[in-house]
C-alpha cells in the first residue's frame, strides 16, 4: 500500500452513446496515459483518440457463448457405477449457519433446533463439517469471513475461483488494473471531469475493502474526486463507520495537499441508501441516485465525520440505516454531483448489491424510478457484475471465470431443476449458484421461484421471513415429481443475524429448523434424498470475542454484539430413504470445504463428477 510505481498504459474513453436497435453503438477515444503513484496520490493522464465499438446485443452474446461451450466441453456425465439415479433430491442451504461453541450468543444452539440437532447426533456418518471461509472459498486468507458470494459460487461450481477481493488485490499489486480497459477508460475524464467512486467503506472484504480504495485513489492523475460513502456495520461491528469515515478523510486531506480537490460527497447507510439487491426496493437506490448524482439528501453536512457522528446519535441509528445525507459548501451548495463528463467506478466487487445502481448508471433505457438527470458519464464497475448481461460494459478487474458449473452439467444431463427462495437470497440459488449468471440454462427443465421479500423493514421485525413459504414450494414441487432437484435457500439465521437482535435471531434459527422438517418429511414422502449445508456462518455466534473466546465488552461494560458472518466451519447432512444405506460420508477429507459439495451432489444423483471438480464427500461401502 505504501509503495511507489510508475505505468503506463492505453486507457478506453467512451466519449459518446447512441442507442440502436441491436444495442448501444460506442465511440471510443483512446488515451495514452502515464501514471505515478505514491500512497495517498490520485490520478494523471495525458492524450488521445480513435475508434468504435460495434452494437451487440446479450441475447446475441449467449447464444454465441453456449454455441461455443457446447462445442469446447463434454458435458456428458459419466454414469456412477455405485448409485442409482432417478431420485429426487432436496438441496438446502441454511444461510448464515455456522457450527460453533454452544454458549449463549450461539443463537442457533439456544435455540429449539431438534431436526437440525438430529441430523447430527442421530447419523454421524452422514453428517460432518466444511469449511466456508478464507481459501476454501477464493478469499485472499484465512482471516476472510465467508459470505453468500463465495459460499455459494463453490457450492455450485464445485471448484475453488480466485474470487474478487482476490483479483483486485493481486491487479493492484501487478499495477495490471491500470493497464486494463476499464481504468483507460474512466481516465479520459481526468482532465475536465471529476472522478466519482462509490462504495462500501469499510475493510470487511465482503464487498469491498477500504485498503483497495485508499490504492486505487492514490495518484492516478484525477484533479477533481469526489467519494460517496455507503457506511457498514454489517461486515463489521456497527459504530465502526466513523473510524472508517475519519481515516478515509485523512487521505483525501493528504491529497488536498498534493494539489487534488478531494472530499467525501454523500454518504448513507449501506441497506438504506444504494446497496439493495435482487430489486427488491428501488427505493434504496433511488435514495442513493439523489444523494450521489442530484447532490440532494435530507440531510446536509459539512463533513463526512461530522454527518455519520451527528447522524449516528440519532435514538436507534446504525451504521446500516443511515439516512442519506450530502456534503455541501459554505453556500449550502453540494460538493459532488454527478455531472456529464464525469468518471464513475462503483469500487465493490461483489455484484449482486452493486447490479441495480449499475442498471442506473448505465442503462440509456431505465424506467425503475425518475433518474431526473442521466449525466454523460465514463462508468465502469471495479468488475464486471453481471457476465451475462455484461454489466457494466466497462470494468476495472475481470470477474472470475466461473464455467461448467454443476447446475449446467446437470440441466445438460437431463435433471430438472426447481430452485427458490425468497428476493433477498433468489440470486444466491440461481445467479451466484450459476457462477454468477441470470437466467437459467433450459427453461424447459428448469423452474426458478421467487417468493417475494418483506420490503423497508429490518428483519428482526419479522424473523421468521418467507422460511415456511419457502419450504412449502418446495415440497409442492417435491411432491409433484416434476423436479429431480431441488433448491432452496432459507435465508434467516443470515438475515436476522445481521440484525444483532439475538433474541429475534432465536426465534429465526428456530424457524429454519422447522422449514428443514417440512423438507425431510416431503423428501420421505417420495423417496428421495436431502443435502442440507449452509454457506457460512452467522447465527452461531453474535458476539465479538477476544482470542481466547470470551466476549468483548464495550466502554460502558456491554458486550460487542457481532453483526456479520464469521470464520467457523457449516454442517453438511445427508439422508433419506433414497440414500442407499451403505452411502456414507468418506473419513479421509478432513480439510474440505463448500467446493466438495457439488460433486457429491452430482454423485447422489448417479452420475461421476467432472474429473477437475473438487472431489466428492462420499463413499459408497461393500456392506
Ligand atoms: O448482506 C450482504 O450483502 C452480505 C453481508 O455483507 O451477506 P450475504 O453474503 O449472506 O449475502
Ligand atoms: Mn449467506
Ligand atoms: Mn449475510
Amino acid at each position: 500500500m505504501h509503495g511507489v510505481f510508475q505505468k503506463q498504459a492505453w486507457v478506453r474513453v467512451r466519449w459518446l452513446r447512441k442507442s440502436t436497435a441491436r444495442g448501444v453503438v460506442t465511440f471510443n477515444c483512446y488515451i495514452y496515459i502515464y501514471i505515478h503513484s505514491r500512497r495517498q496520490g490520485f490520478i494523471t493522464w495525458l492524450l488521445f483518440v480513435v475508434s468504435l465499438d460495434l452494437p451487440h446485443s446479450c441475447v446475441i452474446n449467449r447464444e454465441r457463448e453456449r454455441e461455443g461451450d457446447m462445442g469446447s466441453t463434454d458435458w456428458k456425465l459419466p454414469d456412477h457405477q455405485k448409485i442409482a439415479k432417478d431420485k429426487i433430491i432436496a438441496v438446502v442451504v441454511l444461510d448464515g449457519w455456522g457450527e460453533f461453541k454452544e454458549d449463549q450468543y450461539n443463537c442457533i444452539h439456544v435455540a429449539e433446533t431438534p431436526v437440525m440437532d438430529s441430523l447430527k447426533t442421530h447419523a454421524p456418518n452422514r453428517w460432518r463439517l466444511v469449511k466456508a471461509h478464507g481459501n476454501a472459498v477464493g478469499l485472499p486468507s484465512d482471516d476472510d469471513m465467508g459470505n453468500s458470494e463465495v459460499g455459494h459460487n463453490a457450492l455450485g461450481a464445485g471448484r475453488i475461483f480466485a474470487q474478487g477481493a482476490k483479483l483486485v488485490d493481486s491487479a493492484l499489486a501487478t499495477g495490471k488494473i491500470y493497464g486494463g480497459e476499464g481504468f483507460k477508460y474512466i481516465k479520459e475524464s481526468f482532465e475536465t471531469g471529476t472522478l466519482h467512486l462509490i462504495g462500501l467503506l469499510s475493510d470487511g472484504g465482503v464487498h469491498s475493502r477500504l485498503d483497495q480504495l485508499q490504492v486505487r485513489a492514490s495518484e492516478h492523475g484525477a484533479k477533481r474526486i469526489r467519494v460517496h460513502i455507503l457506511t457498514d456495520g454489517r461486515d463489521v461491528l456497527d459504530g465502526s463507520s466513523v473510524g472508517f469515515v475519519e481515516t478515509l478523510e485523512k487521505d483525501l486531506e493528504d491529497l488536498c495537499k498534493k494539489g487534488v480537490d478531494a472530499k467525501v460527497a454523500s454518504g448513507g447507510g449501506r441497506m438504506y441508501v444504494t446497496m439493495d439487491r435482487y430489486e427488491n426496493d428501488w427505493d434504496v437506490v433511488k435514495r442513493g441516485w439523489d444523494a450521489q448524482v442530484l447532490g440532494e439528501a435530507p440531510y446536509k453536512f459539512r463533513s463526512a465525520v461530522e454527518a455519520v457522528k451527528k447522524l449516528r446519535a440519532e435514538p436507534n441509528a446504525n451504521d446500516q440505516y443511515l439516512p442519506p445525507f450530502v456534503i455541501v459548501d459554505e453556500n449550502d451548495k453540494a460538493v459532488g454531483p454527478i455531472v456529464d463528463g464525469d468518471a464513475v467506478v462503483t469500487f465493490n466487487f461483489r455484484a449482486d448489491r452493486m447490479v441495480m445502481m449499475a442498471k442506473a448508471l448505465e442503462y440509456e433505457n431505465f424506467d425503475k424510478f425518475d433518474r431526473v438527470r442521466f449525466p454523460k458519464i465514463r462508468y465502469a464497475g471495479m468488475l464486471q457484475y453481471d457476465g451475462e448481461l455484461k454489466l457494466p460494459s466497462h470494468y476495472l478487474v475481470s470477474p472470475p471465470e466461473i464455467d461448467r458449473t454443476s447446475g449446467e452439467y446437470l440441466v445438460k444431463n437431463g435433471i430438472r431443476t426447481f430452485a427458490c427462495s425468497e428476493t433477498v437470497k433468489f440470486g444466491h440459488v440461481t445467479f451466484f449458484w450459476n457462477g454468477n449468471r441470470s437466467g437459467c440454462f433450459n427453461p424447459e427443465l428448469e423452474e426458478y421461484v421467487e417468493i417475494p421479500s418483506d420490503v423497508g423493514i429490518t428483519f428482526n421485525q419479522e424473523p421468521k421471513m418467507k422460511a415456511l413459504e419457502i419450504s412449502e414450494k418446495a415440497k409442492e414441487a417435491i411432491l409433484s415429481r416434476r423436479f429431480d432437484q431441488i433448491r432452496i435457500n432459507i435465508p434467516n439465521g443470515d438475515m436476522v443475524g445481521h440484525t444483532g437482535d439475538i433474541a429475534a435471531t432465536k426465534v429465526a434459527c428456530k424457524v429454519t429448523d422447522e422449514a428443514v422438517k417440512i423438507i425431510i418429511d416431503a423428501i420421505e414422502q417420495v423417496g428421495g434424498i436431502y443435502v442440507i449445508t449452509a454457506d457460512h456462518g452467522n447465527a452461531e455466534d453474535m458476539v465479538k470475542r477476544n482470542k481466547a473466546g470470551d466476549p468483548l465488552l464495550d466502554k460502558n461494560g456491554n458486550i460487542q454484539i457481532l453483526t456479520s458472518h464469521t470464520l467457523q466451519p457449516v454442517p453438511i447432512a445427508i439422508g433419506g430413504p433414497g440414500l442407499a444405506p451403505n452411502i456414507r460420508f468418506r473419513q479421509d477429507l478432513p480439510g474440505a470445504g463448500l467446493a466438495n459439495v457439488a460433486a457429491t451432489v452430482i454423485n447422489l444423483h448417479g452420475f461421476e463428477a467432472p474429473k477437475d471438480y473438487e472431489p466428492s464427500l462420499i463413499e459408497v461401502t461393500d456392506s
